[in-house]
């Protein structure tokens, strides 16, 4: 199976596509207003009508209540829910079934102990995203898009149920190294692929997806 690539936190129809012109299998749409990459439900609806039927549009969100998600929603057609809060395994069933969306869930990993909170994730999720841990210095930190890698080789050799995602710190010179030690077959990046928080690298997007499409 090819190797899939989400490009995550795109803001405008140039980053678009980009990522829909060289390869990439999902974007990811920022809906949480403390991002730097945060999108209005609107805005969002105009690049995710150009994405439409190209890559999975994915929508990013944290800890979000019905009331946010049916407002993003029709506002700006998605056809994969990110839910990167603490959402618990409840939450994310209920969100699947009230929304009728795909779900994939998002799980920070520091230790391999971290990895046993996937088991309650596997059976009401459509696919799981591993993630780091946001920087313990940083009090501020948002719980993902931190630039932050943890131990790839974590994952190395683990079975789950569903499909998964690598994420966390990933560019284009690290990603080959990123696969190699943890077996992923699909990963994500945003800051990676960005000249500072929010501000997409179209260069950037094209070097990644490009080491993406060679593994
Ligand atoms: O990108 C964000 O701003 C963001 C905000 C809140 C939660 C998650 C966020 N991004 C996701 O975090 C991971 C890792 O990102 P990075 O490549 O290290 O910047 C990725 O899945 C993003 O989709």
């Amino acid at each position: 199976m090819a190797f899939e690539a989400k490009i995550c936190g795109l803001t405008t129809p140039a980053a678009v596509e980009t990522a829909i012109g060289h390869g990439a299998s999902h974007i990811g749409l920022v809906f949480f207003a403390k991002s730097p990459r945060n999108i209005t439900a609107e805005a969002a609806g105009e690049l995710s009508r150009l994405a439409a039927g190209k890559v999975i549009r994915t929508g990013l969100m944290v800890d979000a209540s019905d009331e946010q998600i049916a407002a993003i929603l029709a506002a700006c057609p998605l056809d994969l829910l990110q839910l990167h809060g603490k959402e618990t395994p409840e939450r994310v069933a209920e969100i699947r079934q009230r929304f009728g969306l795909p779900v994939m869930k998002a799980l920070q990993i520091g230790e391999a102990g971290d990895l046993a909170q996937a088991r309650a994730y596997e059976k009401v999720a459509d696919r799981l995203l591993f993630d780091a841990k946001p920087p313990a210095s940083k009090t501020d930190a948002l719980p993902g898009g931190n630039a932050v890698s943890f131990d790839w080789s974590l994952l190395a050799g683990q079975q789950f149920g569903i499909p998964w995602m690598l994420a966390g710190g990933l560019t284009a010179d690290n990603l080959a190294e990123a696969v190699r030690a943890s077996g992923a077959r699909a990963a994500d990046t945003s800051s990676g692929v960005e000249d500072r928080p929010g501000e997409k690298n179209l260069q950037k997007i094209k070097d990644f997806l490009r080491v993406a499409e060679g593994l």
